[in-house]
């Protein structure tokens, strides 16, 4: 069985005149728990809504969808999402953030300290507890969402365009620090980006969506070897993988 498992999967919004939108059509994908996934496709191609479904946040229209064996009909504890925009409490510490999780689920203070700090060392923001959102760059508040995000312990964190709004350097040094992460928390992740090369560095996976109504195109193995670095960006088989995805999308626009 798999550990998230969509099958013939859609989804339709209704827009002002209400008029049916079909977002996805026909999704189907298995996801192996700590597989690292990410999805691109064109603009509007229903990335971001297959993530709202796998999260619990949106009703599917119809199809399946299982998370660890059990369909999904709401949030659940054991997956987290992180957004383009950081979404921090702006009045709360980079400390206060990553604890609001655990102190929801009534988790004792010491023990929130304890998670916090480990985290805080995880995403490299020792020194920066006491500081607040407007205080630190983008990239350490998409430090902080990441952590956050963490802070519940899920298994499958669902990250869309986590970071599209970065300079490339700090989205270099993420992805490169997001590899850790997920080694680290043994955690399996989708994750939506409209970079080609973000995909083939940070996937196992890559799920090509075509144009709206969103169907699955095809789902490319990487098979670069582990820990990837960033001389990868230049080796021939990089390369390949993508122009090869580059010539499907453009195919599609
Ligand atoms: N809540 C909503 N109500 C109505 N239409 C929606 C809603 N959310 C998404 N859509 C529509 O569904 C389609 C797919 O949107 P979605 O955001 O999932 O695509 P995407 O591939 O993530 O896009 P992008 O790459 O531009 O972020 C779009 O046509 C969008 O306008």
């Amino acid at each position: 069985m798999a550990f998230l498992e969509a099958s013939k999967v859609s989804k339709s919004y209704r827009d002002k005149e209400n008029r049916e939108i079909v977002a996805l059509s026909d999704f189907t994908l298995s996801v192996q728990e700590r597989e690292f996934i990410t999805i691109i496709g064109p603009s509007g191609c229903g990335k971001s809504s297959f993530l709202f479904l796998a999260a619990g946040l949106e009703p599917l229209t119809s199809g399946v969808l299982e998370f660890h064996g059990e369909p999904v009909t709401g949030p659940d504890p054991l997956s987290a999402m992180v957004f383009q925009e950081y979404l921090l409490f702006p009045w709360k510490t980079v400390q206060q953030n990553i604890e609001f999780g655990p102190e929801l689920r009534h988790v004792p203070p010491d023990q929130r300290r304890e998670v916090s700090g480990n985290l805080i060392k995880m995403v490299g923001l020792e020194g920066f507890e006491k500081r607040y959102p407007h205080e630190l760059s983008g990239g350490m508040q998409q430090r902080v969402s990441i952590a956050r995000a963490l802070a519940n312990n899920p298994k499958l964190i669902l990250m869309d365009e986590p970071f599209g709004a970065l300079d490339a350097l700090t989205r270099e040094t993420l992805q490169v620090e997001l590899l850790k992460i997920w080694q680290q928390a043994k955690c399996t992740v989708l994750f939506v980006t409209h970079s080609i090369s973000e995909a083939v560095y940070l996937a196992d996976r890559v799920v090509v969506v075509s144009k709206r109504p969103g169907t699955i195109k095809e789902v490319v193995d990487i098979d670069l070897p582990r820990p990837r670095d960033r001389e990868m960006f230049t080796s021939p088989r990089f390369i390949e993988y993508e122009r090869y995805l580059k010539a499907m999308i453009l195919d599609d626009i």
